[in-house]
């Protein structure tokens, strides 16, 4: 079997508590190279938890996260390797506050990949203009809209060269009428080949975009696959209701 055909990622059985609080009951999911996969569910559900268990930002209670093949759980494997392949743009942007756009995109390629100067700002800009943002290069982070910051997070991710890139609700934070830029951007990174997860409360963007789709609820995943089958011909009652909800909005 070629590595196209293999899961790049995979959780087992993964359970996360909160002190006595279960939010993760058994997490369970394949992601292969290039795919495009979207989580989705109600508030609290526990979606977030499973992308901050991805990226270990939360350790798991239990189970195994497993990457090309290994379990990154593992006392004896590497995390700096998993985390330098692993990226994450979150819901408030979290760019540095004291830097500007290019610094922001350049530094973590100088400090974690040791890129030189020259090759850093050159990756730098490339994607700063992939995003639309390469007008913006010395503005600081406060001198932008909620929309522009997300677009140069989005650049500084892709900057890192990450086989697997997280996004945590990268539209909530946002005013409405910049969701559609932030949504495109994406949209374009899909057709890249780079291998998404994406935690979103937009159902039409979830749709269009997913190979599969993870709805999530209580802790467990209630129901997977692709958006014809989940939008469609839903199998499960809860996600029925909660899709219907959204249409019905
Ligand atoms: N660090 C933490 N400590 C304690 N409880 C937590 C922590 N992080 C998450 N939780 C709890 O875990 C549950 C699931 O949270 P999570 O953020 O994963 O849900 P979600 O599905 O992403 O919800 P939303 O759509 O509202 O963001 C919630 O009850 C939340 O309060």
């Amino acid at each position: 079997m070629t590595e196209t055909n293999e899961a790049i990622l995979s959780l087992k059985q993964i359970q996360k508590s909160f002190g006595d609080h279960q939010v993760l009951r058994d997490i369970s999911l394949d992601i292969n190279k290039g795919e495009i996969a979207t989580i989705i569910g109600p508030s609290g559900g526990g979606k977030s938890t499973t992308l901050r268990c991805i990226n270990l930002l939360e350790e798991p209670t239990a189970g195994e996260v497993i990457f090309h093949g290994q379990n990154v759980l593992d006392p004896s494997y590497n995390r700096n390797i998993y985390r330098a392949k692993v990226g994450m743009v979150f819901q408030q942007f979290d760019l540095f506050e004291n830097k500007n756009v290019l610094a922001n995109c350049m530094v973590g390629q100088e400090l974690v990949l040791k890129r030189s100067k020259e090759e850093a700002r050159e990756v730098a800009l490339k994607n700063l203009t992939k995003v639309g943002m390469e007008e913006y290069i010395n503005a600081r982070p406060n001198q932008l809209s909620g929309g522009q910051q997300q677009r140069v997070a989005i650049a500084r991710a892709i900057c890192m060269d990450p086989e697997i890139l997280l996004f945590d609700e990268p539209t909530s934070a946002l005013d409405p009428e910049m969701v559609g830029e932030v949504l495109s951007v994406m949209q374009n990174l899909a057709t890249t080949g780079l291998t998404m997860i994406i935690v979103t409360h937009e159902m039409a963007f979830a749709r269009d975009i997913s190979d599969q789709i993870f709805f999530i609820s209580g802790g467990i995943i209630a129901e997977q696959g692709n958006p014809d089958q989940l939008f469609n011909h839903p199998q499960n009652e809860l996600t029925e209701k909660f899709l219907s909800n959204f249409q019905n909005s």
